[in-house]
């Protein structure tokens, strides 16, 4: 596991744009993993600049997001389908066909993340995932307690992620109280993983990482097992 230690969140983020410009310089149809969430956010903004000022080109990278909320259909502000676009995928050049997020509003949900987990295995597994941390240890929406061997799947959203994602909503009653996410098998599987962590609320959870302790119980700490982990973390985390 490496570590990149930043300045501060801004610093973080261009750290993290930088390292993915790269890849996507060195290989044009990467298969990108990408997470929603305020982490990212400003790599995404980054991607945006140089796509504008350098022409980095998106149009045959492929991309598959973690996680989605139930119910929340692709037209509804609050879903990540919605974030994805307002935040990256609407200023580049990537292909609509190229961009896969799991669906929410999917008759049968089961069946939705066995087909997603396939369309992932079909495409050749994702080259490299972008990932944030809950403070909680989640990653994507893989609670703590969730199997390690689990692949894409429904979950119950904790109150602690629900009460943290209620910054993005009028309510916390809003929040939705289920979701489809990659399972930790599903992003080990990733060839290699750059997670982000900034701030001070996500210090305790870079701790538990790094003591290399690998339960359950935080799912983060199966990065420990990864064998191609960067993180890029700023001070206030570290
Ligand atoms: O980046 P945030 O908003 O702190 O969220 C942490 C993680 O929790 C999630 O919101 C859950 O999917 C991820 O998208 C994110 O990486």
């Amino acid at each position: 596991m490496r570590i990149i230690e930043a300045i501060d969140y801004e610093h973080m983020s261009s750290l993290a744009a930088r390292y993915l410009i790269e890849k996507i310089s060195t290989n044009p149809e990467l298969i990108l993993g990408l997470a929603t969430g305020g982490t990212p956010e400003g790599t995404y903004k980054r991607l945006i600049e140089d796509h504008r000022m350098n022409g980095t080109s998106y149009k045959d990278i492929t991309t598959y997001n973690l996680d989605e909320y139930v119910g929340f259909s692709p037209d509804n502000p609050n879903s990540y389908h919605a974030f994805m676009y307002k935040n990256l995928f609407s200023e580049l050049d990537i292909q609509e066909n190229n961009v896969h997020l799991p669906n929410g509003v999917a008759i049968d949900l089961v069946e939705e993340c066995k087909a997603y987990e396939e369309r992932i295995e079909e495409n050749g597994g994702i080259d490299i995932q972008l990932l944030g941390m809950g403070s909680n240890g989640h990653i994507g929406f893989n609670e703590p307690g969730t199997s390690f061997e689990a692949n894409t799947h429904l979950v119950e959203l904790t109150q602690s992620t629900r009460e943290a994602n209620a910054r993005f909503f009028t309510d916390i009653e809003d929040v939705p109280r289920e979701a489809i996410t990659m399972g930790i098998a599903t992003i080990m599987r990733s060839k290699e993983i750059l997670l982000l962590v900034s701030g001070e609320t996500k210090r305790n959870a870079l701790k538990e990482l790094l003591n290399g302790y690998v339960r359950e119980s935080f799912p983060a700490s199966v990065l420990n097992r990864h064998p191609n982990v960067t993180i890029i973390a700023d001070q206030k985390a570290l």
